[in-house]
């Protein structure tokens, strides 16, 4: 699945948050990275229709993003804050989202989609008992209950400690191989580790989109923290 930025605009009263993005995103896992209150929030919630924009096309694979109905059944959205109900259990979380988007699991199903998010041995344990490397987790598990396509993910590693940090971006890779995975983070060793692509946004305006590995050469830096830092300050 292909996602198509064209022209895209934000205004919020009058201020403009999103300054004529234009990307494409391709299968596999692609990183925006950039400072607070850069724009990835709002761009992420408008390509998963939540909010609308200002000016600009969207397109999945040729589908209009104006078309919400047809857009909700392609795209798994996790936020950047949510919780879930601290005495169900890590398996009664997923049987009831996926009873809420009319999907009919069975208890083999549910535990292989908990396998994909390492938390096939924590089915029985309380959500209110996990850390927050799990929780984050069991969302990504959740947001791919309806077999999504496009799975949209902001900050998915924001507050985690380095070891948990760890497991989820290895966890992207393995997610990413069969999906488009587009996942906001402000620390480029997130994308360092887990993503082919990456955008840069700073200020509402993309300052570098193309692969990982060349934005170090591009942007004449030794590492990748040093290509974002130069990127970020030269606007
Ligand atoms: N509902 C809103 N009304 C007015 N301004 C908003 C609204 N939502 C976001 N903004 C502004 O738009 C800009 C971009 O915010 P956004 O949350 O998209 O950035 P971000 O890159 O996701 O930052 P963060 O990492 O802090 O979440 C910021 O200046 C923010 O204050």
């Amino acid at each position: 699945m292909n996602i198509e930025v064209k022209g895209l605009v934000k205004d919020y009263g009058g201020k403009r948050v999103l300054d004529d993005i234009n990307i494409n995103i391709y299968k596999g896992v692609h990183g925006i990275l950039g400072p607070n209150g850069a724009g990835k929030t709002t761009l992420l919630r408008i390509l998963s229709t939540l909010i609308p924009k200002t000016s600009g096309e969207v397109y999945f694979d040729g589908i209009n993003g104006e078309n919400k109905k047809e857009i909700r059944k392609i795209i798994g959205y996790l936020p950047q804050e949510f919780s879930f109900y601290p005495n169900f259990t890590v398996y009664e979380i997923l049987d009831y989202f996926a009873a809420l988007s009319n999907k009919k699991l069975s208890k083999a199903e549910i535990l292989s989609k908990l396998e994909e998010v390492h938390l096939q041995e924590l089915s029985k344990v309380k959500t209110k008992a996990l850390s927050g490397g799990m929780k984050r987790r069991l969302g990504v598990a959740v947001a791919m209950v309806g077999e999504p396509e496009v799975l949209i993910l902001d900050e998915p590693t924001a507050g985690l400690d380095p070891e948990e940090g760890i497991q989820i971006r290895n966890m992207f890779s393995e997610i990413g191989k069969d999906r488009t995975v587009l996942l906001s983070t402000h620390t480029a060793q997130d994308i360092r580790l887990s993503c082919n692509n990456l955008v840069v946004l700073n200020k509402g305006k993309v300052v570098y989109d193309g692969a990982v590995g060349n934005m170090i050469t591009e942007v004449n830096s030794l590492t990748l923290e040093d290509a974002y830092m130069k990127l970020i300050e030269e606007v």
